[in-house]
């Protein structure tokens, strides 16, 4: 029967691991040359100590990668990707942004810009759901209108969550002459025209019975309000394809949590 100091010894032999384990401890902790052949701290070498300790002799060698390789992959592959698409943002956001001044190269339709920049405000819109609202004498009406005046206050609260959050500065070629706005909005992402603009319009395309060209229209002026911010030099443009995006999901979170006199009585009696 063989001793158990001899059994040891015949094991550390066999395995290589424990040979690893050994040159290891061999190395000079304060040696920068042996600290940077130390097997661990090379991916080659990490390979190499991952198949030693996973192959046997009769087993063919496997290319596997260890499990921190990759993780270290993946999160450079996403850096590539997300830098690319900011280079392109502030590419296209910069060649759009062709009102953002009187100077610039349709400065002169600066003003029509403006006009439709109003056409999707806040103020505006809660205003005129407000007043329609009021004059509303149908419990079905009402019930609609209720709901959009919920949708809107909704937009506003999650954009300036949103905005709040992110923190995004707005194009530096933007000028800060909107009328009306909140201390939030001098971030831009998401934009919350074109929150509200898709959500409005999905809005108004499910609820409205409206004629084909009004409907056209109606999907015109959405489209055009989201392309003016960008025109402006509001935005650049991932503020608004996200915002249109956003406010798109805002409209079924709406759909799912429709109000109806079912629900809150008191205030479909008014
Ligand atoms: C009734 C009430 C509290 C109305 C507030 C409406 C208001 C001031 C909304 C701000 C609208 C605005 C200028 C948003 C900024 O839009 P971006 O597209 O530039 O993000």
């Amino acid at each position: 029967m063989p001793s158990p100091r001899l059994s040891r010894a015949a094991n550390n032999s066999a395995n290589p691991m424990n040979k690893l384990e050994f040159m290891s401890l061999l190395t000079n902790a304060s040696d920068p040359v042996s600290i940077r052949h130390r097997t661990s701290d090379s991916p080659v070498h990490r390979k190499d100590s991952f198949n030693a300790t996973s192959s046997t002799a009769s087993q063919p060698q496997q290319q596997q990668l260890p499990e921190e390789d990759c993780m270290k992959l993946n999160p450079s592959f996403l850096g590539i990707a997300l830098s690319s698409l900011l280079a392109v943002d502030l590419w296209l956001t910069k060649t759009m942004g062709v009102c953002a001044r009187e100077g610039s190269s349709w400065g002169s339709a600066r003003p029509l810009m403006k006009l439709v920049e109003i056409s999707g405000h806040g103020i505006l819109w809660i205003a005129g759901t407000l007043y329609c609202l009021y004059k509303s004498d149908s419990s079905a009406g009402r019930e609609v209108i209720l709901n959009l005046l919920f949708a809107l206050l909704l937009d506003l609260i999650l954009v300036g969550i949103v905005k709040g959050i992110v923190k995004r500065r707005r194009p530096v070629h933007n000028r800060m002459d909107m009328f009306a706005t909140f201390s939030v909005d001098k971030y831009s992402f998401p934009s919350g025209h074109a929150t509200r603009a898709a959500m409005v319009s999905r809005f108004m395309l499910n609820h409205l019975v409206l004629a084909v060209p009004v409907r056209i229209l109606v999907m015109l002026w959405a489209v055009l309000v989201s392309l003016s911010r960008v025109m402006l030099g509001r935005h650049n443009v991932t503020d608004v394809a996200f915002g249109f995006f956003m406010g798109h999901m805002q409209y079924s979170l709406i759909e799912y949590f429709w109000l109806s006199p079912s629900i809150l009585p008191a205030l479909f009696r008014m």
